[in-house]
Parts: C-alpha cells; structure tokens; sequence
C-alpha cells in the first residue's frame, strides 16, 4: 500500500547510462533517480554491469533511502539501469522492484519497465503453461523472460519478437553484458527521451534527470523505435511500423516535473497555457488565485495572468515528510493532511479564492483543501481544473481507481462541486487541454477523460488481468 505522504497517483521512472569507462556510473544513475523520485516513491534500484559481472541493489523505499555510499560503491561497471517504482501490477513488494535481472545461457539481461501491459497475464498464463517459473507477480517479468527466451536469436531479434507479443504501455531500459538499449510503445504511451553526457549517453522518462547527470537532451525516443547504445554510439531503427500515436496526455497535466520537455513540448509552459486556457473559459470574481501545490502552481500564474487577479500563497507545503510517517489514529491520519498542507491564515481570511487543482480523481484532495481553507477564514472558494473530469479508469500505468471510485465517473459537476463544497467548480475542456500543448488532438491518449482507449481490446485471462479486461471492455466507447 503506498503512503498517505505519497503522491496519489503515479507512474514509475526509468534510467540508463552508457559510459566508456566505470566513471562514478552508479552515483550518476543515483542522482537521476533522485530527479526522477516523484514518478514513484514505493522502490528504487539499481544495475550496473562491468561487461561480465551484474551486480544490483533494490529495496522497498525512497531512492535516499534504499542507496548509500556502500550500496553505490559495490555496484561496478561502465554502464546501468535504475528504476524508481509506483506499482500498477503486483504487489508493492521487495519482490516486486525494479530493475528485474534475469541470468540466461551464461549471460544476463537487466530490465526496467514504466508502464503497464493490458495483455500480460494471458501471456504469463501460456508461458506457465510451458514451464516458465516466475519470481514477482509484475507485468513487466513477462517482458523480460519473453526477451530472455528468444535470446539466442540475439537480443535485437529477441525484442522485435517480444515487442510483437505485448500490448499496452512500455517505455524500457534494457541491457545485457553488449549493450544499453531503449525501447518506447509503439503508441508513445508512455515517454522515454535521449541525452548525452560528455563520454556517454543516458535513456530517461524524463528530461529532467538529464541535467543532474550532467546530459544534454538531444530527442526524444520515437513511438516504436528501438535505440542501442555501445561503445560505438547510438544506433536506431523501428521495430513496429509508424502510426496511430496516443502519447499519454498526464504526463503534461501532472506526472512530470515541470522542467522536462517530452515530445519537444516544455511541460512548465504546458501547464501555464493550461491556466490561462482555463481563465478564458471559467472566469471568476475573486481577489486572489492560489494552487494545490507544487503541480498546479504554473497553472496558477497562467491563470492570474490571464484574469487579472492577482497571484498569491494559501497553502505552504511540506517537503520533509517521509513514507516512514505514522500514522496510527484516524485523528492523527487528519492532522497529517495539514502538516503535508497548511494553510496560510494570514493570506487567505476574508477572500474570494479561486483554487487552482490540475486533476480531481476520487476528489479527496479538493474537499480537504477547500474545507481546510474555508476553516482558515476564506470567504469563497472557486474551484478551477486544469484538465476534464477524469471518468474513466486507465490501463496504461495511471493508477486511476475502478470506474465507481472515480468521482467524474459517478457524479455530475455540480454533484462534485456540492461533495468538495467549493462555490463554484470549472474544469478545462478537453480542447482547451490539448491546445495548452499546441499539438494535435490526435496525438494524445485522453481516454481517461471520454473513454476511448487507443488499443484493441485484449484477451485477458487470469485474476487482476481478468477484471481489467472486463472494464476495458464496458468502457471501450468508440
Ligand atoms: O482527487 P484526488 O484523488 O485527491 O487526486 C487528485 C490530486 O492528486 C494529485 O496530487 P498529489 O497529492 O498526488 O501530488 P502533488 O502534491 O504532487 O500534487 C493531483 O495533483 C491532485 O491534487
Ligand atoms: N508505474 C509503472 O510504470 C509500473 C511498472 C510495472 N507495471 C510495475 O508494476 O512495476
Ligand atoms: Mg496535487
């Protein structure tokens, strides 16, 4: 189960680095985990291979507290993969973390997955059938035993094959004793960018591992494409024809950091458009526009500028608390919402706020807050989203709830606006949403905003694989 501390929804980040030589291999990719720490907070790891010998560390954790100077200085090697991990399939579970490393015919390939299979237990289910033990109870196991199958066919055929089999979301780092290598979805569900050091390159979810690793962006790896890195350079090609493309619009509204780019578009700018698209569309008489923080406070100064009213800090946000924090009492759990956000009395008594969240998904977070903020003195509370309402459950890695759980699912906006008890609630449209990008609608995935997923249905066998299958099927509008 993840922390109340958390964030609540969540993808997992991934990372290589190819170096010529072991030049602090494991700290760097350390650092770029560090960076990458909000896509997943349950575990981290890291693999680092020398040529002959992999060696790895993974704990249940947060990446400060999972690695220290022992732990980073036993793992060797020239390059590595790390993983940071929110769980969407399987348990969160040591046994679960990420990077998985599997041994083959005297080798090993290392692999970390960001994403989530739709058709993976029916393929777990046929290679149980023929003899395959498995370690963990995660998806992206059956990736890496796929590719470890076909391996004798190397490992590029391997992938290709692999790659024909699965379905869904993927962005991975794979490597094996050769090389380091890149794979994205062929839909570019998910994001997995390049960037060079000065003697290497590294594969990250996001571009904002890069400058910590002391990497420049160079681009972003494309939907279906298949990247190699070796003591020779990159190379590249396209193991599934160009197509449809369905990148997965979260990303912009919440996921990642704002200071990366995907896909070539700046998510702080992303958002800031976000805010002032949402100005022109829900406007509000107020005297002051604060944010959730910290996603939606580009959203917030977009909208300010965009209204005119001005900019200012209702809640201060705590950095400092940790998964470790207990939380034993129901009274107790109350009090630890304040300590993550407390409100700023002395900004927020007897003023008309418009409260600026980027998602409402089962809807807790805006009714704490807006009753947080009301108890703190303010007179009006105007809710404003910078996305649509969230209706529908993702199978791509999101970790949106059942359908039931999803407050946009089961109530109308003005139902919502009565449950948060905000005075008025605006969400931006999912035109205004894509426009904030600047790209065309047809290069996004929203089906959690009107239920049109970008994959065929799946068949699906076999417990938790089932139940998604049979949702998918009683959403799939199309
Ligand atoms: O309607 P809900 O189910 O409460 O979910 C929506 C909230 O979850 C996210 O914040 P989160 O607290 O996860 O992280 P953040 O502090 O990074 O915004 C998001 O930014 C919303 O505030
Ligand atoms: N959030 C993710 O990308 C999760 C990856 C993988 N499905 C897991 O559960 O570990
Ligand atoms: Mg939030």
């Amino acid at each position: 189960m993840m922390d109340e501390m958390d964030r609540l929804h969540e993808e997992c980040g991934v990372l290589g680095l190819y170096q010529p030589t072991d030049d602090h291999t494991a700290e760097l990719l350390y650092y770029g985990l560090y960076a990458l720490q909000h896509r997943g907070q349950e575990s981290a790891g890291i693999a680092v291979t020398d040529g002959s010998r992999t060696r790895w560390h993974k704990e249940m954790g947060l990446v400060s507290e999972v690695f220290g100077e022992g732990e980073l200085k036993k793992l060797t090697g020239n390059r590595g993969i790390g993983h940071v991990r929110y769980s969407t399939s399987g348990e969160s579970d040591v046994e679960n973390a990420q990077p998985l490393v599997v041994r083959y015919r005297g080798g090993s390939i290392a692999m970390a997955h960001n994403g989530n299979l739709v058709n993976a237990g029916l393929l777990r289910e046929r290679l149980e059938d023929a003899g395959v033990v498995f370690q963990t109870s995660i998806d992206s196991e059956v990736i890496v035993n796929l590719i470890a199958r076909y391996s004798n066919e190397g490992i590029h055929q391997a992938i290709r094959r692999t790659m024909d089999l699965v379905k869904g979301a993927y962005a991975l780092v794979i490597m094996n004793e050769e090389c380091l290598i890149g794979v994205r979805d062929p839909l570019g569900l998910r994001p997995l960018c390049l960037g060079k050091t000065e003697t290497g390159y590294v594969l990250a979810s996001e571009s904002c591992a890069f400058d910590v690793m002391g990497a420049q962006l160079v681009r972003d790896i494309e939907p279906g494409e298949m990247v190699t890195i070796t003591e020779n350079g990159v190379t590249s090609e396209m193991y599934d024809t160009p197509g449809k493309r369905a990148s997965c619009i979260f990303e912009y509204i919440y996921f990642a950091r704002p200071d990366s780019v995907i896909d070539g578009v700046g998510v702080y700018q992303a958002r800031r458009n976000a805010g002032r698209l949402l100005a022109a569309e829900w406007p509000a008489e107020a005297d002051m526009v604060m944010a959730v923080p910290d996603s939606s406070i580009p959203v917030a100064l977009g909208y300010a500028e965009a209204s005119g009213i001005p900019y200012g800090e209702g809640l201060m946000k705590n950095r400092y608390i940790g998964r470790t924090f207990i939380q034993p009492t129901q009274a107790i759990r109350e009090l630890a919402v304040k300590l993550k956000l407390s409100p700023m009395e002395q900004n927020i008594r007897g003023k008309r706020l418009v409260l600026i969240d980027d998602s409402i998904v089962r809807g807790t977070t805006s009714k704490r807050i807006v009753e947080t903020l009301k108890q703190a003195g303010a007179k009006e509370v105007h809710v404003r989203v910078s996305s649509p309402p969230v209706a529908y459950s993702c199978f791509f890695g999101i970790d949106t709830p059942d359908r039931n759980q999803l407050i946009g699912a089961v109530k109308t906006i003005d139902q919502i606006r009565r449950v948060i008890g905000a005075d008025s609630l605006g969400y931006l449209s999912p035109e205004g949403l894509v426009d904030s990008i600047g790209k065309p609608r047809n290069q996004f995935c929203l089906a959690c905003f009107d239920g049109r997923y970008p994959t065929e249905v799946p068949v699906q066998t076999g417990g938790q694989a089932e139940n998604r299958f049979q949702r998918l099927e009683e959403d799939h509008h199309e």
